[in-house]
């Protein structure tokens, strides 16, 4: 059961927030979104969701399409942190409600998790750390049983503890094979390790999907020293360079190939080293404007 999203659109404001988003999403995938503050992670949570109408595009569930067939709807479960709803609500009422919106709701699976986790079933939720209020609204859209679940900062602001418990909990999900797991955040070192597949936003656009094992195979991030403080071009042209601090160059090759090393070597650095590559690096390299580099250097 695909998850296609096609060309999906949507003004705020008269200000196009997102701009022809389309990619595919299949169970068993843990998907970073990612992006700068402000860039929309929330609004295409809310607009594949169906909270904010899109303006143009399509969400397909098995090739429903959710505006034209709402059922299909209960496959997909977003919980937004921000709605009033949950803070004068009880664990309790909150689970009664969700279990009436979505036929496969797992009581069993939600009160095992509560009880594991020491969350109070009676208290109000707006008494709850934020901590145990994000480790609930994960253990409610695990328990929903949908197939596709969208989860906004869940790592936000949180103790390792918690943090730990929370991962633990959707890796277990999505190890099953039978659900994705779309996380949006800022913070890509949150990420790391923990999604296999980056998608990042950069005004309001798709720019990149990145399958982390195929890109940790052709990537490389690569230190250089040169005699002079000249950049040699290629570092732009097939690179993107990370950080300048002198004449000490990080660069990170997106396809790094063997005429690409012969290339570089012909660049007579005096210096050469690889670098382990992280998520982060991908982010500098495709966020960063020319105008930051200089600041770094
Ligand atoms: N209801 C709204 N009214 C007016 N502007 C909005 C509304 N919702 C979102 N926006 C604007 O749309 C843009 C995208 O916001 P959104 O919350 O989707 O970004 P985000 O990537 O989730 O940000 P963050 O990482 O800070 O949570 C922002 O410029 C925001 O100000």
């Amino acid at each position: 059961m695909i998850l296609a999203i096609e060309q999906l659109g949507k003004r705020i404001n008269q200000r196009a927030t997102l701009t022809e988003i389309s990619f595919t999403v299949q169970p068993g995938q843990m998907v970073g979104v990612v992006g700068r503050n402000g860039v929309g992670k929330t609004t295409l949570f809310r607009t594949i969701n169906g909270q904010c109408l899109p303006d143009s595009g399509h969400v397909l569930v098995a090739g429903h399409d959710l505006q034209r067939e709402p059922a299909y709807r209960t496959q997909l479960c977003f919980i937004d942190p921000l709605a009033n709803y949950f803070r004068g609500a009880t664990i309790q009422e909150v689970r009664r409600d969700y279990q009436a919106a979505y036929p496969a709701f797992d009581q069993a699976k939600f009160d095992q998790l509560i009880t594991r986790y020491q969350l109070v079933p009676n208290r109000k939720l707006r008494h709850f750390s934020k901590g145990n209020f994000n480790l609930f609204l994960i253990i409610l859209a695990v328990a929903t049983n949908a197939p596709y679940l969208f989860l906004d900062e869940p790592l936000d602001g949180l103790d390792v503890l918690v943090r730990k418990n929370i991962l633990s909990i959707l890796i277990d999900e999505v190890a099953g094979g039978q659900r994705a797991i779309l996380l949006a955040s800022h913070n890509l070192a949150e990420l790391e390790g923990v999604v296999d597949r980056a998608l990042i936003l950069k005004d309001g656009r798709l720019v990149n999907d990145y399958q982390l094992e195929t890109m940790r195979a052709q990537a490389r991030k690569v230190q250089l020293v040169y005699r002079d403080k000249q950049v040699p071009k290629l570092l732009n042209t097939a690179g993107r360079i990370v950080h300048v601090s002198g004449r000490v160059i990080i660069v990170v090759f997106e396809h790094y190939t063997p005429e690409l090393a012969a290339q570089l070597a012909a660049t007579e650095p005096v210096f050469q080293e690889e670098l382990p590559l992280s998520l982060t690096d991908l982010f500098l390299a495709n966020l960063t404007d020319q105008a930051d580099y200089e600041l770094l250097a």
